[in-house]
């Protein structure tokens, strides 16, 4: 099927809530579209998530060993992990949370002005439409592209709350850190040289935010507050609801419900730090259900290479015993938006 420019615009999730309207059919998912099975609003919470403490890992101790052990069993598992003692501080967690919140809770006509326009992903909206019959997922978003700071689009960010921009800068600038330790370490856990993910990364990576509003909804045994799908990031941080769960996790080929904790951050292995790995780390498949009484809030912070520059499988990592399984690519999320909104996955696509 071609892509084709969007053409409909659909009225925000939160506006058709607020007005009672009937759940549209174009919200209601069957199971022909999707390889991953219909909603499920009660699968298994995933306890055994691993949760990695970020302190060891910077130690210099047998204990930063022992987290690096956990650290490798988490990604080639889960894909996943919880990041505790991370540095940021718990109460700025809840200010990024509180913003988030009151950009939603703005009046319709206040958020309008970061709008979506024609086919830019960035601003704020629901999903694009790329092709006919594509359902759509009960959530509006906001999608900013954070840095290189040159690349901004500031029309779309919020004027409103005043913090906005630089609680935002604040919270990914945080991050940034965070990863880098993060990479380094991923790195040791394999005993690859320590920048061999980061220098693949390029003089100009990419991150982009995700700020996602899933509001109740009345039937949410029909709906996906996002469809399954998984990032075509090299990590992902999502800093979850403190109250509303809402995130599931592919696992062998079931689904489990990834728990709250308030202070953690949900860290994720993306498409191209997949391909990095040479398949070691998995990107999970994933996806976010709606409750039918209270509406929730995330943000996804994505961090992605230099779209110019090639990722490629590590070269100590390609072997007789694990040959390459990923081709070189660059510019990944270009073709990434197109196969989502398909329910396919784009890394299939890269596969040798
Ligand atoms: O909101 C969530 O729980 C998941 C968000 C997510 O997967 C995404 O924005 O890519
Ligand atoms: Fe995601």
């Amino acid at each position: 099927m071609a892509a084709k420019p969007e053409v409909v615009c659909f009225k925000q999730v939160q506006e058709m809530v607020e007005n009672g309207d009937e759940l549209p059919h174009r919200y209601i998912w069957s199971d022909m579209n999707s390889n991953y099975g219909p909603v499920d609003l009660n699968v298994p919470p995933a306890t055994e998530i691993p949760v990695i403490d970020v302190g060891r890992l910077v130690s210099s101790s047998s204990a930063m060993d022992d987290e690096l052990v956990k650290l490798r069993s988490a990604l080639s598992s889960w894909g996943c992990f919880q990041a505790v003692n991370h540095g940021i501080e718990n109460w700025f967690l809840d200010e990024v949370r509180q913003l988030a919140r009151e950009f939603f809770h703005l009046p319709m006509v206040e958020k309008q002005k970061c709008a979506r326009s024609g086919n830019d992903y960035e601003g704020y909206g629901n999903d694009i439409v790329l092709y006919e019959n594509q359902p759509l997922d009960w959530n509006d978003s906001l999608y900013l592209l954070v840095s290189p700071q040159d690349r901004q689009k500031l029309q779309y960010w919020p004027q409103n709350p005043p913090s906005f921009r630089k609680v935002l800068e604040d919270y990914t600038a945080s991050l940034g850190q965070l990863q880098e330790i993060l990479l380094k370490s991923m790195a040791r856990s394999l005993s690859i040289p320590e920048d061999s993910f980061l220098n693949q990364y390029g003089e100009r990576p990419t991150m982009y935010g995700r700020f996602n509003y899933y509001p109740p909804c009345s039937k949410p045994d029909l709906v996906f507050g996002l469809k399954p799908h998984a990032d075509g990031s090299g990590l992902t941080f999502l800093l979850q609801d403190k109250q509303v769960r809402g995130l599931q996790l592919m696992k062998d080929n079931h689904w489990f419900s990834v728990p709250i904790m308030p202070h953690a951050l949900v860290v994720n292995v993306g498409d191209q730090l997949e391909i990095m790995s040479n398949g070691i780390f998995k990107s999970p498949v994933h996806r976010a259900v709606a409750s039918s009484e209270r509406e929730r809030t995330t943000l996804a912070i994505f961090f992605l290479p230099d779209p110019s520059k090639d990722v490629e499988p590590v070269e100590e990592l390609v072997d007789d015993e694990r040959p390459k399984l990923f081709k070189k690519v660059k510019h990944y999320t270009e073709t990434y938006f197109n196969y989502f909104q398909q329910g396919k996955r784009p890394i299939d696509a890269v596969r040798i």
